[in-house]
């Protein structure tokens, strides 16, 4: 059988699960005549072909270095650890075995249907942690479930938990592989977690009775691994959350786009080439769409993919010109026609649009002045300039936008039908960001962009669940607000890493109202005090620190060991990130009384 893994960059561990792939391969009988062997001889089995070479590799450390009987027997008296065990914990493995107990729940009903167990180990071996139900009845198994047995392979001979702490790299046994005959009815599999000094956070582990699914299990196993290096929101512990954050960064591109750069896609690319089929023939354009779609934006687009990219595009927003410079503004006017600074006389949008675009924005606001004079002036192609005598002939292309629906202004009579059916020689319509099939493209270039602006963007990392919320939100603002909120985000959260508590709050209400699991999330779990540190702003990774590091001291009464523990961080760190945020002049035992 054959595992397809999608493997993400980041996780270097994981890599090695690729190569792990190949040796699965191996003939079930071979490591039957392989142990058979070796429990006579008392020696490893030289042939390669035999056993796997990881296997005969554990094997001769099982014999020599650990020098561990063969048969029945475990060392039983190292199965329990008699010191006490919660302090000897890592606080990594700590938050892993929290994250296991948040993700628990959602694989229950699967481990007890494939009857599998999972298992969560520290660097040594020492089980923290048992999702599912011991489907196993013999008292060997029962006892190695209870916490803190031991699953090194010292003790236990190789297995796919031990060895997988001992290579640090994932690996699997199945049966007869398994040096220890108690576990010979069991595949084991394992897959080390390491931080970023190379050193084991914990070992996640399956145990089935069912040995042909070792594959299935190693798969399975692997997506888990994926699944707790990625998904962020899956610990409620703002302290453990940041802290395995940090080892997941969105990634910037290598090439991130340029400041002005456009999020150009086969749908966008699709509707520019109609466009410059229109501007091949002249044909006027009415583009629509909601506001913030990119109507101005697309039509800078498709100037620069059009036959007249050389020539001038002129705009005129038409809610905006006065009743009485409407005349001058389109046409100009001649020298002399005022008194005073005009008098050198100005060229009007027209003239200055001639073998190139005039692009009549928010056409559906303009006055009815304005469109008497303009229909008059796209009937002919002609205008006189003001105080002028002899007409002008030019040659434009009309383009038109509008985020208003024309056909009801003209039902209603605010805009002329006959200008209307001018304008409208074919229309090109934005949809609104929602529903765009380029919606994630455009979300993560945007993103790109803006991270690329910040001083040190290689160092930024992304909470994956901000992503999240970004692609889940209705955007009525469309592109604007994308680019609005992304801005507000990136540029006022911390230096490093950007967390939900970075989105704006208007953003978060917004998105609450269409979907309101996400307003749980992210406001409730935000504490009143911890909001009126800034109001009106969402709280940054650094005040939820604070609060964290706040609300432990508090806790504990100002004792700093105890406190660390708490926060699952050590008392060094605690005391410089004290320092940091000046808490050293407070007294919490004072607090602590006073609540
Ligand atoms: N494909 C794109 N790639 C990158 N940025 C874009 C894209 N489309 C639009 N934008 C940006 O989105 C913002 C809004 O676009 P634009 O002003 O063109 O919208 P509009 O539809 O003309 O809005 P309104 O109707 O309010 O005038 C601008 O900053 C624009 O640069």
């Amino acid at each position: 059988m054959d595992i397809a893994l999608h493997l993400p960059h980041n996780v270097k561990i994981i890599k090695e699960a690729c190569a792990f792939k190949p040796t699965l391969e191996f003939e079930v009988d071979r490591p039957i005549q392989a142990w058979r062997w070796m429990a006579q001889t008392r020696c490893v089995p030289d042939h390669a072909d035999w056993v796997r070479p990881e296997v005969s590799e554990s094997w001769r450390r099982c014999l020599e270095d650990y020098q561990l009987p063969l048969g029945n027997y475990a060392r039983w008296d190292h199965l329990r650890f008699i010191s006490d065990p919660e302090l000897l914990i890592s606080p990594d493995a700590q938050s892993i075995s929290e994250m296991l107990s948040h993700l628990g729940h959602q694989f229950d009903v699967f481990l007890k249907e494939a009857g599998v167990m999972l298992v969560l180990t520290d660097a040594e071996g020492r089980l923290l942690q048992v999702l599912g139900e011991n489907p196993f009845a013999s008292p060997f198994m029962l006892s190695l479930y209870e916490k803190h047995s031991r699953w090194s392979e010292a003790v236990l001979g190789n297995n796919g938990i031990g060895t997988a702490a001992q290579l640090k790299k994932p690996i699997a046994f199945q049966g007869m592989e398994h040096f220890l005959s108690l576990l010979h009815p069991f595949t084991t599999v394992g897959y080390p977690l390491l931080d970023q000094h190379n050193n084991i956070s914990a070992v996640i582990g399956l145990i089935s009775d069912r040995q042909e699914s070792m594959n299935s299990l190693f798969a399975f196993l692997h997506l888990l691994c994926v699944l707790l290096n990625t998904n962020l929101p899956l610990t409620q512990s703002p302290v453990a959350q940041a802290r395995v954050l940090e080892k997941i960064p969105f990634k910037l591109a290598k090439k991130p786009p340029s400041q002005h750069e456009s999020a150009i896609s086969e749908q966008l690319t699709a509707l520019v080439a109609k466009a410059v089929k229109l501007q091949n023939h002249k044909i006027p354009m009415l583009i629509t769409g909601e506001s913030g779609v990119g109507k101005d934006h697309f039509v800078n687009l498709l100037k620069n993919a059009g036959p007249r990219k050389n020539q001038p595009l002129i705009a005129i927003n038409c809610a905006s010109i006065p009743h009485d410079l409407i005349e001058s503004e389109l046409f100009g006017y001649e020298a002399g026609s005022f008194t005073g600074a005009r008098n050198a006389g100005k060229p009007g949008k027209f003239l200055l649009a001639d073998k190139g675009i005039l692009f009549l924005d928010e056409i559906g606001d303009m006055s009815l002045d304005l469109q008497s004079t303009l229909l008059r002036v796209l009937e002919t192609s002609e205008f006189t300039p003001v105080g002028g005598s002899k007409p002008i002939k030019v040659d434009v292309q009309i383009v038109a936008a509008t985020n208003v629906p024309l056909l009801e202004a003209v039902e209603a009579g605010r805009f002329r039908r006959d200008l209307y059916y001018r304008l409208n020689g074919a229309q090109i319509h934005l949809p609104p960001l929602r529903e765009r099939d380029d919606k994630l493209g455009i979300i993560h270039h945007i993103l790109q962009r803006e991270l690329a602006n910040l001083p040190n963007p290689q160092a930024i990392r992304i909470c994956p669940s901000v992503i999240t919320l970004i692609e889940q939100h209705p955007w009525p603002g469309n592109i604007r607000q994308l680019i609005n909120v992304i801005r507000a985000t990136v540029y006022t959260a911390g230096d490093t890493l950007i967390t939900r508590q970075d989105l704006p709050l208007d953003f978060v209400e917004e998105l609450a109202k269409v979907v309101p699991a996400i307003d749980n999330i992210a406001l409730d779990n935000i504490p009143p005090y911890a909001l009126s540190v800034v109001p009106g702003r969402a709280m940054t990774l650094e005040d939820w620190e604070l609060y964290g590091i706040k609300a432990s001291l508090r806790e504990c009464g100002g004792n700093i060991s105890l406190a660390a523990k708490n926060l699952g961080i050590t008392r060094t760190t605690l005391y410089r990130k004290i320092e940091r945020f000046g808490l050293d002049k407070i007294d919490w035992r004072e607090h602590s009384q006073a609540g």
